[in-house]
């Protein structure tokens, strides 16, 4: 919420430069940012001030017209809009001519600083007011700086302790502003030049990296890469892993991965005892975090004494797509001496797909004769799954 308490403030902002480093086909406070200009953009910041503040505006001279709408639009009321001239300080004396009689600091803007945080405008301000001379957001150089002859000789390293990179809102009391444009003799590339020149003092406050010039192509893409919303967050795929093992039982039919095996001696368990399509719906719930097969199709469910494969994975697959997920391939690692699992690989694969909607692939594998599998007295099966 903007005040009137203390000084009466206008800003000058500047955009009446061609912007030839940028090289738009348009003068550059009138380019766009993702939308508003960057004449817009720095408006808005100066609306968001907490200290009210008059609104001047120096464009090119064919464009006084759509700078006063957008004023309008952006201020809810006419502001101050006058041409520029030929250089920044001509143009900033176009503004200064345009000033309120009783207005008592002066901010000038670069309208190509247009991702100036509006605490910027009211620190300078507030320092304008409390030391009675000009104030310019400055930061520390990082670089180490070197004084260059023209044929790139490098004569010495500069100082950079004693260095600031200086950006604006530069804020001066506006008798001081006046008088250092009245008695300039040279073209300065920033106001406070013209304020030493005339006698005046300034004083350095922490600028802000945001308050970055806005001067070439690379700078208006990381203006860019600064306000563009995040990318929506990457949804990660979500695996899980399923273990099952399972003891012979000869007096039992097998089912293993959705399939009959006439003549091989079964697996024993409260269904029908196929390990593969187990390890399949554990490695399902626990990418989804759905728990595990025990907790969904407990043993103490009569529905599920000898249920076929297929009962499990159809629910299992439902319950992860109501969780908003989908299947995105399972892969099988059957670890036993029997049944001979190549011939009827295709035929497992393929009816396992179909049931899941999504690529299942199924290996099998002997262990050399170790271990109870390698004594065939069970299966054990491993599946992965990967969710999306
Ligand atoms: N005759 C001019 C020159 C510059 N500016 C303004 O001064 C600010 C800082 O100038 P700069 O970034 O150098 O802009 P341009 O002069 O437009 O850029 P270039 O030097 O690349 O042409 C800009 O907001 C620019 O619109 C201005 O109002 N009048
Ligand atoms: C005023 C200024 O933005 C302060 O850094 C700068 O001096 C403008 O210089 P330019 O030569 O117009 O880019």
């Amino acid at each position: 919420m903007s005040t009137h308490s203390g000084p009466r403030v206008a800003v000058v902002v500047v955009a009446a430069g061609s912007g030839t480093r940028l090289g738009a086909e348009l003068p550059k406070a009138f380019v766009r940012l993702d939308g508003p200009t960057l004449l817009e953009r720095s408006l808005y910041a100066v609306r968001g001030m907490r200290h009210a503040a008059d609104a001047v505006l120096v464009v090119p001279a064919g464009r006084v017209e759509e700078a006063s709408a957008i004023a309008v639009a952006v201020f809810g009321r006419p502001v101050s809009v006058v041409p520029g001239g030929a250089t920044r300080q001509q143009s900033v004396a176009a503004g200064l001519a345009a000033l309120a009689d009783d207005v008592e600091v002066v901010l000038v803007h670069d309208a190509a600083r247009a991702l100036t945080p509006s605490r910027l405008f009211d620190a300078v301000v507030a320092a304008v007011a409390e030391t009675g001379h000009g104030v310019i957001p400055g930061l520390p150089v990082s670089d180490t700086i070197k004084r260059v002859a023209a044929d790139g000789t490098v004569h010495e390293t500069v100082d950079r302790s004693a260095l600031a990179a200086v950006q604006t809102p530069q804020g001066f009391p506006r008798d001081q502003l006046l008088a250092a444009y009245a008695a300039a003799t040279t073209d300065e590339t920033d106001d406070a030049g013209l304020i030493a020149a005339a006698g005046f003092a300034v004083t350095v406050v922490p600028g802000e990296a945001l308050a970055f010039k806005i001067t070439t192509p690379h700078d208006l893409q990381r203006a860019h890469d600064l306000i563009a919303p995040p990318s929506q967050p990457t949804t990660l795929p979500r695996i899980g892993l399923g273990t099952d093992t399972h003891a012979f039982d000869p007096s039992a039919e097998l089912w293993l991965a959705g399939l009959h095996w006439p003549d091989e001696p079964g697996l024993s368990g409260h269904s029908d005892g196929d390990a593969a399509c187990h390890a399949i719906v554990d490695a399902l719930l626990g990418a989804a975090g759905l728990g595990d097969i025990g907790g969904i199709f407990g043993t103490g469910d009569p529905r599920f004494a000898g249920a076929h494969g297929e009962v499990f994975l159809t629910e299992s697959r439902r319950l992860v797509e109501a969780a908003g997920l989908h299947i995105g391939n399972v892969s099988v690692q059957i670890i036993g001496q029997r049944p001979k699992f190549a011939p009827r690989r295709r035929e497992a694969e393929e009816l396992l797909s179909g049931i899941l909607g999504a690529p299942v692939s199924i290996a099998a594998t002997t262990t050399d004769g170790l271990g109870f599998t390698g004594r065939s007295e069970g299966i054990a099966v491993f599946a992965t799954a990967l969710l999306r």
